[in-house]
Protein backbone atom coordinates (compact mmCIF):
# COMPACT_ATOMS: atom_id res chain seq x y z
CA UNK A 1 0.00 0.00 0.00
CA UNK A 2 1.65 3.14 -0.80
CA UNK A 3 1.61 5.99 1.71
CA UNK A 4 1.08 8.87 -1.07
CA UNK A 5 -3.10 9.66 -2.01
CA UNK A 6 -2.41 12.29 -4.83
CA UNK A 7 -0.29 12.86 -8.07
CA UNK A 8 0.67 14.85 -10.48
CA UNK A 9 1.33 14.33 -13.56
CA UNK A 10 3.18 16.61 -16.30
CA UNK A 11 2.67 15.93 -20.21
CA UNK A 12 3.43 18.27 -23.51
CA UNK A 13 3.11 15.97 -26.53
CA UNK A 14 5.95 16.75 -28.61
CA UNK A 15 4.94 14.63 -31.35
CA UNK A 16 3.46 12.07 -32.45
CA UNK A 17 0.85 9.70 -29.64
CA UNK A 18 3.98 8.58 -27.34
CA UNK A 19 4.22 11.40 -25.10
CA UNK A 20 0.70 11.08 -24.39
CA UNK A 21 0.00 6.90 -25.13
CA UNK A 22 2.68 6.82 -21.83
CA UNK A 23 1.62 9.20 -19.16
CA UNK A 24 -1.81 7.98 -20.53
CA UNK A 25 -0.73 4.44 -19.15
CA UNK A 26 0.52 5.62 -16.37
CA UNK A 27 -1.88 7.61 -15.14
CA UNK A 28 -4.38 5.11 -15.64
CA UNK A 29 -2.46 2.44 -13.53
CA UNK A 30 -1.50 4.87 -10.98
CA UNK A 31 -5.03 5.67 -10.06
CA UNK A 32 -6.68 1.74 -11.08
CA UNK A 33 -4.14 -0.23 -9.38
CA UNK A 34 -2.57 1.88 -6.75
CA UNK A 35 -5.81 4.11 -5.46
CA UNK A 36 -3.98 7.41 -6.03
CA UNK A 37 -5.96 10.17 -7.27
CA UNK A 38 -4.17 11.28 -10.40
CA UNK A 39 -4.35 14.32 -12.30
CA UNK A 40 -2.87 14.14 -15.69
CA UNK A 41 -1.71 17.95 -17.35
CA UNK A 42 -1.88 17.69 -20.89
CA UNK A 43 -1.27 20.50 -23.59
CA UNK A 44 -2.97 18.62 -26.63
CA UNK A 45 -6.56 17.10 -26.02
CA UNK A 46 -6.76 16.64 -29.88
CA UNK A 47 -3.72 14.03 -30.08
CA UNK A 48 -4.56 12.37 -26.69
CA UNK A 49 -8.31 11.80 -28.50
CA UNK A 50 -6.87 9.24 -31.06
CA UNK A 51 -5.70 7.46 -28.81
CA UNK A 52 -8.68 8.02 -26.19
CA UNK A 53 -11.66 8.79 -27.49
CA UNK A 54 -13.62 9.49 -24.67
CA UNK A 55 -11.81 12.90 -24.43
CA UNK A 56 -13.21 15.68 -25.01
CA UNK A 57 -11.09 18.76 -26.71
CA UNK A 58 -13.17 21.70 -25.78
CA UNK A 59 -13.02 20.59 -21.75
CA UNK A 60 -10.24 22.43 -19.42
CA UNK A 61 -11.09 19.31 -16.68
CA UNK A 62 -12.47 16.37 -17.21
CA UNK A 63 -12.97 12.90 -15.25
CA UNK A 64 -12.06 10.09 -18.37
CA UNK A 65 -11.69 6.58 -16.83
CA UNK A 66 -10.96 7.24 -12.91
CA UNK A 67 -8.04 9.73 -13.72
CA UNK A 68 -8.78 13.93 -13.52
CA UNK A 69 -7.16 15.60 -16.84
CA UNK A 70 -6.61 19.04 -16.99
CA UNK A 71 -5.88 21.21 -20.71
CA UNK A 72 -2.25 22.75 -19.57
CA UNK A 73 -2.66 26.07 -21.60
CA UNK A 74 -0.17 28.00 -20.27
CA UNK A 75 2.34 28.52 -18.01
CA UNK A 76 0.67 31.65 -16.02
CA UNK A 77 -1.35 29.96 -13.85
CA UNK A 78 -1.38 30.05 -9.72
CA UNK A 79 -1.39 27.40 -7.86
CA UNK A 80 -2.02 26.71 -3.79
CA UNK A 81 0.47 24.40 -2.08
CA UNK A 82 -2.94 22.88 -1.08
CA UNK A 83 -3.56 21.91 -4.79
CA UNK A 84 0.20 20.68 -4.73
CA UNK A 85 0.12 16.76 -5.03
CA UNK A 86 2.46 14.12 -3.00
CA UNK A 87 4.57 12.73 -5.93
CA UNK A 88 4.61 15.58 -8.80
CA UNK A 89 6.12 13.85 -12.18
CA UNK A 90 7.19 15.81 -15.06
CA UNK A 91 7.56 13.89 -18.37
CA UNK A 92 10.45 14.11 -20.38
CA UNK A 93 11.90 17.22 -18.33
CA UNK A 94 8.89 19.30 -19.51
CA UNK A 95 8.61 23.03 -17.24
CA UNK A 96 6.10 22.78 -14.91
CA UNK A 97 4.25 26.33 -14.53
CA UNK A 98 6.60 28.52 -12.20
CA UNK A 99 3.22 29.06 -10.16
CA UNK A 100 2.91 25.40 -9.33
CA UNK A 101 6.46 25.46 -8.34
CA UNK A 102 6.18 28.23 -5.98
CA UNK A 103 3.26 26.03 -4.70
CA UNK A 104 5.65 22.65 -4.17
CA UNK A 105 8.49 24.83 -2.74
CA UNK A 106 5.42 26.38 0.39
CA UNK A 107 4.36 22.76 0.79
CA UNK A 108 4.77 20.94 4.19
CA UNK A 109 5.74 18.08 3.38
CA UNK A 110 7.16 19.29 0.34
CA UNK A 111 6.17 16.44 -2.94
CA UNK A 112 8.52 14.18 -4.18
CA UNK A 113 9.27 15.26 -7.55
CA UNK A 114 10.62 12.85 -10.38
CA UNK A 115 11.56 13.44 -13.82
CA UNK A 116 10.44 10.56 -15.75
CA UNK A 117 13.00 10.19 -18.59
CA UNK A 118 12.84 8.30 -22.29
CA UNK A 119 13.60 4.70 -22.28
CA UNK A 120 16.90 3.59 -23.61
CA UNK A 121 19.04 -0.21 -23.77
CA UNK A 122 22.40 2.52 -23.52
CA UNK A 123 24.49 1.40 -20.16
CA UNK A 124 24.62 4.95 -19.25
CA UNK A 125 21.32 5.15 -17.65
CA UNK A 126 21.97 2.55 -14.87
CA UNK A 127 23.74 5.25 -13.85
CA UNK A 128 21.76 8.51 -13.87
CA UNK A 129 18.87 6.64 -12.43
CA UNK A 130 17.30 8.10 -9.14
CA UNK A 131 19.96 10.41 -8.88
CA UNK A 132 19.06 13.51 -7.04
CA UNK A 133 19.11 17.19 -8.56
CA UNK A 134 18.93 19.90 -6.11
CA UNK A 135 16.68 22.19 -7.31
CA UNK A 136 16.03 26.23 -6.08
CA UNK A 137 14.61 26.71 -2.55
CA UNK A 138 15.66 23.28 -0.72
CA UNK A 139 13.58 21.15 -3.30
CA UNK A 140 15.14 17.96 -5.02
CA UNK A 141 13.88 16.63 -8.39
CA UNK A 142 14.76 12.61 -8.88
CA UNK A 143 15.41 11.17 -12.62
CA UNK A 144 13.87 8.24 -13.02
CA UNK A 145 14.68 6.40 -16.08
CA UNK A 146 12.98 3.28 -17.54
CA UNK A 147 15.14 0.25 -18.82
CA UNK A 148 15.31 -3.43 -19.53
CA UNK A 149 17.80 -4.15 -16.17
CA UNK A 150 17.26 -4.57 -12.92
CA UNK A 151 19.31 -0.75 -12.41
CA UNK A 152 16.47 1.26 -14.12
CA UNK A 153 12.80 1.48 -13.23
CA UNK A 154 11.65 -1.41 -15.93
CA UNK A 155 8.77 -0.81 -18.22
CA UNK A 156 5.47 -0.05 -17.62
CA UNK A 157 3.34 -2.60 -17.57
CA UNK A 158 -0.29 -3.33 -15.95
CA UNK A 159 -1.12 -5.89 -13.59
CA UNK A 160 -3.81 -7.51 -15.51
CA UNK A 161 -2.00 -7.76 -19.01
CA UNK A 162 -0.66 -11.40 -19.21
CA UNK A 163 -4.48 -12.64 -18.26
CA UNK A 164 -5.71 -10.42 -20.57
CA UNK A 165 -3.71 -11.18 -23.43
CA UNK A 166 -4.15 -15.35 -22.35
CA UNK A 167 -8.10 -15.01 -22.50
CA UNK A 168 -7.77 -12.96 -25.87
CA UNK A 169 -9.45 -14.23 -28.90
CA UNK A 170 -7.60 -13.31 -32.46
CA UNK A 171 -10.13 -14.72 -34.68
CA UNK A 172 -13.13 -12.86 -33.36
CA UNK A 173 -11.36 -9.14 -33.16
CA UNK A 174 -10.00 -9.77 -36.27
CA UNK A 175 -12.89 -10.20 -38.07
CA UNK A 176 -14.53 -6.89 -36.84
CA UNK A 177 -12.20 -5.07 -38.04
CA UNK A 178 -12.90 -6.50 -41.29
CA UNK A 179 -10.76 -9.09 -41.48
CA UNK A 180 -11.83 -12.11 -44.26
CA UNK A 181 -11.13 -15.56 -43.33
CA UNK A 182 -8.57 -16.13 -46.08
CA UNK A 183 -6.57 -13.07 -44.57
CA UNK A 184 -7.14 -14.14 -40.93
CA UNK A 185 -5.46 -17.31 -41.74
CA UNK A 186 -2.74 -15.75 -43.31
CA UNK A 187 0.68 -14.55 -42.27
CA UNK A 188 -0.37 -11.41 -40.38
CA UNK A 189 1.90 -8.63 -39.64
CA UNK A 190 1.03 -5.12 -38.29
CA UNK A 191 2.74 -2.11 -39.39
CA UNK A 192 3.18 1.28 -36.97
CA UNK A 193 6.34 3.34 -38.57
CA UNK A 194 7.85 6.88 -39.22
CA UNK A 195 7.03 7.97 -43.02
CA UNK A 196 11.32 7.78 -43.90
CA UNK A 197 10.07 4.04 -43.63
CA UNK A 198 11.45 1.97 -46.81
CA UNK A 199 7.18 0.60 -46.66
CA UNK A 200 7.13 0.21 -50.95
CA UNK A 201 10.60 -1.84 -51.13
CA UNK A 202 8.76 -4.48 -48.56
CA UNK A 203 5.73 -4.38 -50.26
CA UNK A 204 7.29 -5.75 -53.19
CA UNK A 205 9.52 -8.14 -51.16
CA UNK A 206 6.28 -9.85 -49.72
CA UNK A 207 4.27 -9.57 -52.96
CA UNK A 208 6.76 -11.96 -54.80
CA UNK A 209 6.73 -14.24 -51.27
CA UNK A 210 4.43 -16.54 -52.59
CA UNK A 211 2.89 -16.77 -49.13
CA UNK A 212 -0.08 -15.00 -48.29
CA UNK A 213 0.73 -12.58 -46.08
CA UNK A 214 -1.69 -9.63 -45.14
CA UNK A 215 -0.48 -6.45 -43.85
CA UNK A 216 -2.10 -4.34 -40.93
CA UNK A 217 -1.68 -0.61 -41.46
CA UNK A 218 -3.37 1.88 -39.10
CA UNK A 219 -5.10 4.73 -40.97
CA UNK A 220 -2.16 7.33 -41.79
CA UNK A 221 0.85 5.47 -41.54
CA UNK A 222 3.00 5.00 -44.26
CA UNK A 223 0.80 6.83 -46.27
CA UNK A 224 2.61 6.98 -49.60
CA UNK A 225 3.31 3.71 -49.90
CA UNK A 226 -0.21 2.37 -49.13
CA UNK A 227 -1.72 4.87 -51.26
CA UNK A 228 0.35 3.36 -54.27
CA UNK A 229 -0.20 0.01 -53.36
CA UNK A 230 -4.25 0.30 -52.44
CA UNK A 231 -5.05 2.71 -55.31
CA UNK A 232 -6.50 4.59 -52.34
CA UNK A 233 -9.08 1.85 -51.75
CA UNK A 234 -9.43 0.17 -47.81
CA UNK A 235 -7.72 -3.08 -49.04
CA UNK A 236 -5.82 -4.54 -52.07
CA UNK A 237 -4.30 -7.70 -53.00
CA UNK A 238 -1.36 -7.72 -55.16
CA UNK A 239 0.11 -11.40 -55.72
CA UNK A 240 0.73 -12.84 -52.06
CA UNK A 241 0.00 -9.28 -50.23
CA UNK A 242 -2.62 -8.19 -49.04
CA UNK A 243 -2.65 -4.56 -47.57
CA UNK A 244 -5.34 -3.88 -45.21
CA UNK A 245 -6.02 -0.12 -43.77
CA UNK A 246 -7.42 -0.08 -40.29
CA UNK A 247 -9.02 2.47 -38.24
CA UNK A 248 -6.29 4.34 -35.78
CA UNK A 249 -7.70 2.19 -32.56
CA UNK A 250 -8.27 3.26 -29.25
CA UNK A 251 -5.27 2.09 -27.37
CA UNK A 252 -6.80 -0.93 -25.69
CA UNK A 253 -7.27 -2.21 -29.00
CA UNK A 254 -3.87 -1.49 -30.05
CA UNK A 255 -2.37 -3.81 -27.84
CA UNK A 256 -5.05 -6.81 -29.36
CA UNK A 257 -3.48 -5.68 -32.67
CA UNK A 258 -0.23 -6.84 -31.41
CA UNK A 259 -1.13 -10.20 -29.99
CA UNK A 260 -3.50 -11.13 -33.14
CA UNK A 261 -0.81 -10.86 -35.70
CA UNK A 262 2.62 -12.85 -36.32
CA UNK A 263 5.33 -10.24 -36.49
CA UNK A 264 4.69 -6.33 -35.69
CA UNK A 265 6.41 -3.24 -36.95
CA UNK A 266 6.21 -0.89 -33.84
CA UNK A 267 7.72 2.48 -33.36
CA UNK A 268 8.34 4.96 -30.81
CA UNK A 269 8.94 4.03 -26.74
CA UNK A 270 4.95 3.05 -26.23
CA UNK A 271 3.91 0.39 -29.13
CA UNK A 272 8.14 -0.60 -28.80
CA UNK A 273 7.44 -1.36 -25.53
CA UNK A 274 3.94 -3.21 -26.09
CA UNK A 275 5.44 -5.15 -28.85
CA UNK A 276 7.32 -6.99 -26.32
CA UNK A 277 4.80 -7.42 -24.14
CA UNK A 278 2.48 -9.21 -26.80
CA UNK A 279 5.53 -12.02 -26.67
CA UNK A 280 5.81 -12.13 -30.54
CA UNK A 281 8.73 -10.99 -32.95
CA UNK A 282 8.96 -7.28 -33.67
CA UNK A 283 10.63 -5.14 -35.45
CA UNK A 284 11.60 -1.69 -34.28
CA UNK A 285 11.60 2.08 -36.12
CA UNK A 286 13.03 4.04 -33.95
CA UNK A 287 12.40 7.62 -33.09
CA UNK A 288 14.82 9.59 -35.48
CA UNK A 289 17.40 12.05 -33.74
CA UNK A 290 19.48 14.35 -35.04
CA UNK A 291 23.69 12.94 -36.16
CA UNK A 292 22.24 9.80 -35.79
CA UNK A 293 22.66 9.22 -32.18
CA UNK A 294 19.16 7.24 -32.86
CA UNK A 295 21.49 4.33 -34.47
CA UNK A 296 23.42 3.99 -31.29
CA UNK A 297 20.23 4.11 -29.03
CA UNK A 298 19.23 0.95 -31.75
CA UNK A 299 22.35 -0.95 -31.58
CA UNK A 300 22.17 -1.12 -27.75
CA UNK A 301 18.58 -2.32 -27.66
CA UNK A 302 19.85 -4.89 -30.68
CA UNK A 303 22.74 -6.24 -28.28
CA UNK A 304 20.33 -7.10 -25.68
CA UNK A 305 17.40 -8.40 -27.57
CA UNK A 306 18.86 -9.95 -30.81
CA UNK A 307 22.29 -10.96 -30.31
CA UNK A 308 21.52 -14.89 -31.38
CA UNK A 309 19.21 -13.46 -34.33
CA UNK A 310 21.48 -11.99 -36.44
CA UNK A 311 18.78 -12.07 -39.23
CA UNK A 312 16.46 -10.07 -36.83
CA UNK A 313 19.31 -7.63 -36.05
CA UNK A 314 20.45 -7.19 -39.84
CA UNK A 315 16.73 -6.42 -40.85
CA UNK A 316 16.18 -3.77 -38.18
CA UNK A 317 19.31 -2.04 -38.51
CA UNK A 318 18.54 -1.89 -42.29
CA UNK A 319 14.80 -0.94 -41.40
CA UNK A 320 16.23 1.96 -39.81
CA UNK A 321 18.64 3.25 -42.57
CA UNK A 322 21.80 2.38 -39.88
CA UNK A 323 24.57 0.55 -41.73
CA UNK A 324 24.98 -3.05 -41.06
CA UNK A 325 27.67 -5.45 -41.46
CA UNK A 326 25.10 -8.14 -42.51
CA UNK A 327 25.20 -10.50 -45.54
CA UNK A 328 22.18 -9.87 -47.19
CA UNK A 329 22.31 -7.19 -49.52
CA UNK A 330 18.75 -6.87 -50.56
CA UNK A 331 15.19 -6.54 -49.10
CA UNK A 332 14.45 -10.27 -50.70
CA UNK A 333 17.43 -11.15 -48.67
CA UNK A 334 17.18 -9.73 -45.71
CA UNK A 335 13.26 -10.71 -45.44
CA UNK A 336 14.89 -14.28 -45.86
CA UNK A 337 17.04 -14.23 -43.27
CA UNK A 338 13.97 -12.64 -40.74
CA UNK A 339 11.46 -15.15 -42.47
CA UNK A 340 13.72 -18.21 -41.51
CA UNK A 341 14.81 -17.01 -37.32
CA UNK A 342 10.51 -17.09 -37.07
CA UNK A 343 11.10 -20.10 -34.59
CA UNK A 344 13.97 -18.71 -32.83
CA UNK A 345 12.86 -15.11 -32.93
CA UNK A 346 9.46 -16.57 -30.91
CA UNK A 347 11.10 -18.39 -28.63
CA UNK A 348 13.25 -15.04 -27.94
CA UNK A 349 10.73 -13.42 -27.03
CA UNK A 350 8.81 -15.08 -24.63
CA UNK A 351 12.32 -15.66 -23.20
CA UNK A 352 12.92 -11.55 -22.75
CA UNK A 353 9.44 -10.96 -21.74
CA UNK A 354 9.65 -13.14 -18.88
CA UNK A 355 13.12 -11.77 -17.91
CA UNK A 356 11.18 -7.99 -18.33
CA UNK A 357 8.67 -9.31 -16.03
CA UNK A 358 11.23 -9.71 -13.30
CA UNK A 359 12.39 -6.39 -13.14
CA UNK A 360 8.93 -5.61 -12.05
CA UNK A 361 6.40 -2.92 -13.46
CA UNK A 362 7.75 0.99 -13.69
CA UNK A 363 4.61 2.59 -11.64
CA UNK A 364 5.15 0.29 -8.86
CA UNK A 365 8.88 0.75 -9.06
CA UNK A 366 8.46 4.35 -8.97
CA UNK A 367 6.23 4.27 -6.21
CA UNK A 368 8.64 1.91 -4.01
CA UNK A 369 11.24 4.45 -4.67
CA UNK A 370 8.94 7.21 -3.44
CA UNK A 371 8.38 5.82 -0.05
CA UNK A 372 11.95 5.42 0.78
CA UNK A 373 11.92 9.27 0.16
CA UNK A 374 9.45 9.91 3.02
C1 LIG B 1 -1.17 2.67 -34.31
C2 LIG B 1 -1.85 3.02 -33.01
C3 LIG B 1 -1.13 3.46 -31.93
N1 LIG B 1 -1.74 3.76 -30.78
C4 LIG B 1 -0.97 4.25 -29.62
C5 LIG B 1 0.03 3.30 -29.04
C6 LIG B 1 0.99 4.25 -28.36
O1 LIG B 1 0.50 4.57 -27.08
C7 LIG B 1 0.96 5.47 -29.26
C8 LIG B 1 2.18 5.56 -30.17
O2 LIG B 1 3.29 5.94 -29.44
P1 LIG B 1 4.77 5.47 -29.80
O3 LIG B 1 4.72 4.06 -30.13
O4 LIG B 1 5.66 5.87 -28.66
O5 LIG B 1 5.17 6.23 -31.13
P2 LIG B 1 4.98 7.76 -31.61
O6 LIG B 1 5.92 8.01 -32.71
O7 LIG B 1 3.56 8.01 -31.94
O8 LIG B 1 5.35 8.62 -30.39
C9 LIG B 1 6.54 9.11 -29.87
O9 LIG B 1 7.73 8.51 -29.88
C10 LIG B 1 8.57 9.00 -28.85
C11 LIG B 1 9.85 8.24 -28.83
C12 LIG B 1 8.79 10.48 -28.99
O10 LIG B 1 9.46 10.95 -27.88
C13 LIG B 1 7.47 11.19 -29.00
O11 LIG B 1 7.64 12.58 -29.18
C14 LIG B 1 6.53 10.59 -29.98
O12 LIG B 1 6.87 10.95 -31.28
O13 LIG B 1 -0.21 5.39 -30.04
C15 LIG B 1 -3.12 3.64 -30.63
O14 LIG B 1 -3.67 3.89 -29.54
N2 LIG B 1 -3.84 3.20 -31.71
C16 LIG B 1 -3.28 2.90 -32.90
O15 LIG B 1 -4.00 2.50 -33.85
Amino acid sequence: MTPFRRLDLFCRVVDNYGDIGICWRLAKQLAHEHGLAVTLFVDDLASFKRICPQVDVAADRQQVDGVTVRHWRDQDGVYTPAEVADIVIEFFAVDIPPGYIDAMAQREPRPVWFNLEGLTAEEWVEGCHRLPSMQPRAMTKYFFFPGFTAQTGGLLREAGLERQRAQFEPSAFLSQLGLTPAEITSRKLSLFCYPHAPVSALFEVWQNSGQPITCLVPEGVAADAVQAFTGGAGVATQGALTVRVLPFVPQPDYDKLLWACDLNFVRGEDSFVRAQWAGKPFIWHIYPQDENLHHKKLRAFLQRYAADLPGLADFSLRWNGAPTPGEADSWTASWAALAAEADAATARAAEWQQQMLAHGDLATNMLSFAATLR
